[in-house]
């Protein structure tokens, strides 16, 4: 019994939510940001966090990542809660805007976080040149990110969030500042990179081809508060070529996705 409590605690989901809700206390009374959110995301899963504008996306993120604290309800990242996951080092975090600091180099920005952890120059180095090669950006470290595109700055911006290697990526819209070729070839190579790496990653979009074209599952949600509407397992192979985004199966998620949509609205 004891080793096979072990075992399920080991295999267990990598975050859990029962139950989270968040109110935030503003000057103009409570916020309800989130409302009985439950949801268990398995290791290796790409998760697409779906919603209008306002409806708690990134404050569900925020939660993962121990920015915020659910007023009620459970959380756990890794089995622990997420303040005591965030000092282990669970994830990488991906911003809206790539957030690169001007004044450092590509391989400077990247090599930051691992400064700050205190890893050995050696290392610093051979991670760095790793996580430039994984983002298609070897030969770009020497170059400030005035230099890149803004579609090489967000691969720069992932790059740094993998660097030191946790288990979890968050990513809150990391792609919707990006006109729509450059966006469709970013969702290509996170595909790809999401394959080799096998991280689990959290990923918020407002975009419903974005979301059924890269995840394993979709978390649709509902206007403030946010709840979940639906949650849909995706059906479809895990090798995806751009085309797939014209196939019936895709087009059926798709549609399931905006009745989820639609459905919020029309709930109170
Ligand atoms: N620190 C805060 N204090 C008060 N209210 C907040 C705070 N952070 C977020 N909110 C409110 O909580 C709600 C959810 O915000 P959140 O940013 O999570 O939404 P979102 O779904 O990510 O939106 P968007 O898609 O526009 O980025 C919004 O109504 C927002 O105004």
């Amino acid at each position: 019994m004891a080793n096979a409590a072990s075992l399920s605690r080991t295999a267990g989901p990598v975050i859990e939510a029962q139950g989270v809700n968040l109110v935030f206390q503003t000057a103009d009374g409570p916020v309800q940001a989130l409302r009985d959110v439950s949801l268990s995301v398995a290791k290796g899963e790409f998760v697409s966090f779906i919603g209008p504008s306002g409806c708690g996306k990134t404050t569900l993120l925020r939660c993962v990542a121990a920015l915020e604290t659910p007023s009620s309800g459970r959380l756990t990242v890794n089995g622990m809660d997420p303040d005591a996951a965030r000092k282990a080092r669970a994830y990488g975090y991906v911003f809206q805007a790539a957030g690169l600091y001007p004044w450092r180099t590509i391989a400077g920005n990247i090599r930051l976080p691992l400064e700050i952890m205190g890893f050995p120059r050696a290392e610093q180095d051979a991670r760095v040149d790793r996580v430039l090669r994984l983002v298609d950006l070897a030969g770009f470290g020497r170059k400030y990110p005035w230099q890149l595109s803004g579609g090489m700055q967000q691969r720069a911006s992932i790059a740094r969030a993998l660097a030191f290697d946790a288990d979890i990526l968050l990513m809150d819209e990391p792609f919707g500042a990006l006109d729509e070729i450059v966006r469709d070839r970013l969702n290509e190579e996170l595909l790809g990179l999401w394959a080799r790496t096998g991280k689990t990653t959290l990923f918020v979009t407002h975009s419903i081809p974005e979301a059924v074209y890269l995840s394993t599952k979709i978390v649709v949600m509902s206007p403030r508060p946010g709840r979940i509407t639906d949650i849909i397992d995706s059906p479809l192979p895990r090798e995806r070529p751009l085309d797939i985004r014209e196939s019936p199966e895709f087009l059926a998620v798709a549609h399931r996705v905006r009745e989820g949509l639609r459905a919020g609205h029309i709930e109170v």
